[in-house]
């Protein structure tokens, strides 16, 4: 339901010929067709469930040994906030890493804007998510699979503990006391959770999404600092918030779905 709108996030994120949204749903309309919003997508959909364990896995778990408390005593006595945080950078940092290569491949097949639409359209230099991995392994070596993840992992790990934060947070403003969430608390709470975390990491995505591409205007970056240097000289500081608006009407379903899928599953085997 979201990789519509992550790949023309993605596409605003490290192209300059889009002039906005609209202009750029419109292009890859036109000259991809409907598929065109859906490249990239096979490597999220199979790595997704892993990714989002370590996620909630590593966070429950890290909350856990911090409080001493299972689950649902937590939701009788909310952890401090500290706490919470801590739990949730921890999640972030070790997702990064397990994110890393598959979030790679899709930012590079999302980014392919040939088509088979146009007679005379040259091939995509990536057949597929495999021939993508393999071409980037045999051309770029195996540190290669893992470009960007720096700029990952400074996105994902402040950013996730204020995620867990705000979704607490709500979820315990608006339930009654010794009683557990409802369903539409749980997903408004991970709506939120998920826009304001957007808020803070989208700076350090677009600086991840353009490592991955390795370049923007034909300009190869020598590191992170090198990316954020040279993005802000040439387009300013509104270049961080690039992808903004469109992630977010993206994270509010996506997360409110997550958290809702995650409280269940917990009630039902925690
Ligand atoms: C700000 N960040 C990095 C996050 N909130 N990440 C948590 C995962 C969110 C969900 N899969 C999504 O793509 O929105």
């Amino acid at each position: 339901m979201g990789h519509p709108f992550d790949t023309v996030k993605v596409r605003l994120q490290t192209q300059n010929t889009y002039r906005g949204i609209v202009d750029c749903v419109v292009k890859i309309y036109r000259y991809e067709s409907i598929l065109g919003f859906f490249k990239g997508m096979s490597f999220p959909i199979a790595s997704v469930a892993v990714v989002n364990s370590i996620l909630f896995g590593v966070y429950s778990n890290t909350l856990q040994a911090l409080t001493a408390t299972s689950h649902q005593d937590r939701r009788a006595q909310l952890p401090s906030y500290t706490h919470i945080f801590i739990a949730g950078c921890t999640g972030g940092f070790l997702q990064a890493y397990s994110l890393a290569p598959f979030d790679l491949i899709k930012v590079r097949l999302q980014n392919q804007t040939e088509s088979k639409l146009w007679p005379g359209s040259p091939p995509p230099k990536y057949r597929g998510p495999v021939h993508c991995a393999v071409t980037i392994f045999r051309e770029e070596g195996p540190r290669g699979l893992f470009r960007g993840s720096g700029a990952l992992m400074l996105r994902d790990t402040p950013t996730l503990g204020f995620y867990f934060v705000t979704y607490e947070g709500l979820c315990h403003k608006y339930t009654p006391a010794g009683q557990q969430p409802s369903s539409t608390t749980v997903m408004v709470a991970g709506g939120f959770a998920g826009i304001g975390s957007w808020v803070t990491a989208t700076p350090f995505d677009v600086i991840k999404a353009r490592m991955q591409m390795g370049c923007v205007n034909q300009r190869a970056y020598k590191g992170m600092l090198d990316c954020i240097v040279t993005s802000f000289r040439q387009e300013g500081l509104g270049v961080f918030f690039r992808g903004f608006t469109i992630n977010s009407a993206r994270a509010f379903p996506v997360n409110a779905v997550t958290f809702l899928s995650y409280e269940y599953l917990l009630r039902m085997w925690g």
